[in-house]
């Protein structure tokens, strides 16, 4: 979309941001919690930098740039040693920004994107030579227009015999109606952000329990215990020193991480995409980590054994 003049927001490259966007907080302190050796950071994003991969024309929103290098250098401040790279859907189904960040990070990221029914084997190699091993599927309306079961079928079909895993993005209150869909789903499963729990409803009620059974029912499904910031309600907000941040969001994730330690990863989310009220610094996201996963055991499970199963199968 070439700058108009006639949306607020700022403009980059030719790109003129949302109404109310956010951009990624610069500075972000150096946690105080020390990650294990080997640490992923399972969940973040590149944006553009959209003079040099344009924003899809589908997209719902279109977000500051954000690149691969700026993304390393999070990596590299916070003591992480490797990333999984999310395809963003203001990128739609095109992975080019993404694959262009796997080959410059040179083993230390992989990848999941997103994919049309028509993706060819040829296609699909590429993908997975630059690093890909997933792909998303998207239920949040906000973000995307529904894509039919029966497409995504096809998808899965293409997608298992790579040894790929799907993730999936859905809202607490659409799980009932896609319940059945995603059981059925033969390859592993990543949700992301647990699902998007309401957490001012009990972490012990009914919402929050058919999200449990369905991680008890399918061995095959994993979750992010990610995105407290997005998440939390009553704060207090990972900002200016805050320790103890996002405790509102604490007994969901806990239940989790306690329950199925071998099935969870966790990652910053940046840079944070369509986050309205506040942008957390993500050396104290950082710092949010052990109030989910209290033991040394857990935490090496979570950032370090977890992720490396699933993306980095073949060693390295
Ligand atoms: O909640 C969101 O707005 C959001 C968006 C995206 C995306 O646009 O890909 O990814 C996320 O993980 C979260």
């Amino acid at each position: 979309m070439a700058h108009t003049g006639i949306e607020h927001g700022v403009t980059t490259g030719d790109f003129t941001k949302s109404e109310g966007w956010l951009d990624w907080y610069d500075g972000p302190t150096t946690p105080t919690f020390r990650l294990p050796a080997g640490a992923v950071d399972a969940h973040c994003h590149v944006f553009g930098p959209g003079e040099q991969f344009p924003y899809a024309p589908e997209r719902k929103y279109t977000p500051c740039d954000a690149s691969a290098e700026q993304l390393f250098a999070l990596r590299d401040h916070l003591g992480f040693d490797r990333n999984v790279i999310v395809q963003a859907t203001c990128h739609g189904a095109d992975n080019t920004a993404l694959v262009d960040a796997l080959r410059r990070s040179e083993g230390r990221a992989r990848g999941v994107a997103t994919v049309r029914r028509d993706v060819t084997d040829e296609q699909l190699a590429e993908l997975h030579e630059a690093g890909v091993r997933g792909v998303r599927f998207n239920f949040v309306k906000r973000l995307v227009d529904r894509v039919p079961t029966d497409s995504l079928q096809e998808i899965v079909a293409k997608i298992a015999p790579l040894g790929w895993h799907v993730v999936i993005y859905f809202e607490a209150e659409d799980l009932p109606e896609l319940y059945d869909f995603f059981s059925s789903i033969t390859t592993d499963v990543v949700v992301d952000h647990m699902g998007r729990p309401d957490v001012t409803k009990d972490p012990n009620g009914p919402e929050f329990e058919l999200f449990l059974r369905f991680m008890r029912e399918n061995q095959n499904v994993w979750t992010k215990v990610s995105c407290p910031e997005r998440l939390s309600v009553s704060g207090p907000r990972a900002l200016d020193g805050e320790q103890h941040a996002y405790t509102d969001v604490v007994p969901f994730a806990r239940r989790v991480v306690e329950e199925f330690p071998d099935r969870v990863l966790w990652g910053t989310d940046w840079p944070h995409p369509n986050l309205k009220d506040h942008m957390p610094d993500d050396g104290l996201l950082v710092d949010y980590i052990p109030q989910i996963a209290t033991t040394p055991d857990l935490q090496q499970k979570l950032l370090v054994d977890n992720p490396r199963r699933l993306y980095w199968q073949e060693g390295a």
